[in-house]
């Protein structure tokens, strides 16, 4: 489904990571690790086509990176970690709005669903008034309205508590066993990727990750 061959990116002259060759399948949950500057969030905006790598190839579905984005971005749902909502609109309004932007149509009662399956229920509260996890959510949820195939997260469990993130892990995880997405996501908790991930990918020189979660018998591919 979604192929990367041999990904490089550098920042002016300074190599971020060098050489990335893999492959990610349908309904895989992939997470991504690595102490903090490796590059994993650069790697995310590279595969949601925000950024262009130095080097290498990537296609989605056989739609070639260099010359198909515009149809790849429609199969993108990418969640970064700011949380971009409108504080002032209720949940209702944001989605509306949102739906507004987006190719594919939903109807409120198929918006309000969307909130739901990932327990934000609350519908018609100001965004500004959501705790941080429920904030989380609904950037989620607004990001899914296009139904993407594969669906990016930059660290979307960070800083939430403990209901919120077993609840974003359960949807997550209904997302790629029941709708076949794909999904890609930055995490630096280790007990939420061993749960979670069917594979996991690791960047950077710093082996702690790799050690740890290898020890634990998972999967997981070094860069
Ligand atoms: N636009 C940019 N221009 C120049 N350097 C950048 C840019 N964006 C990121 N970098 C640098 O690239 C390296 C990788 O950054 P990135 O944010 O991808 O790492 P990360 O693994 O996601 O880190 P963290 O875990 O701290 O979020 C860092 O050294 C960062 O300073």
């Amino acid at each position: 489904m979604l192929h990367i061959d041999n990904l490089t990116k550098y920042y002016n002259k300074k190599q971020i990571f060098k050489d990335l060759t893999f492959s990610v399948e349908k309904g895989e949950i992939i997470g991504l690790v690595g102490e903090n500057g490796a590059g994993k969030s650069t790697l995310l905006s590279i595969l949601a086509t925000l950024q262009t790598p130095s080097a290498g190839t990537l296609t989605l579905n056989d739609l070639s990176y260099d010359s198909d984005w515009k149809k790849i971005r429609k199969q993108i749902g990418y969640v970064p970690q700011e949380i971009a909502i409108w504080d002032e609109f209720t949940v209702r309004e944001n989605m509306l709005f949102f739906e507004k932007l987006s190719w594919v149509k939903k109807n409120e009662e198929e918006l309000r669903q969307l909130c739901l399956e990932m327990k934000l229920d609350q519908w018609n509260e100001p965004a500004h008034t959501l705790s941080g996890g429920m904030k989380r959510k609904l950037n989620m949820a607004i990001s899914l309205i296009h139904d993407p195939t594969i669906i990016l997260l930059d660290e979307p469990t960070v800083g939430i508590d403990l209901k919120s993130k077993k609840e974003i892990g359960s949807y997550m995880e209904k997302q790629a066993k029941t709708d076949e997405k794909t999904i890609i996501y930055i995490s630096h908790d280790m007990d939420e990727i061993k749960s979670l991930c069917t594979r996991i990918i690791c960047i950077g020189q710093d082996s702690f990750y790799k050690n740890l979660l290898q020890n634990a018998g998972k999967n997981v591919l070094v860069f």
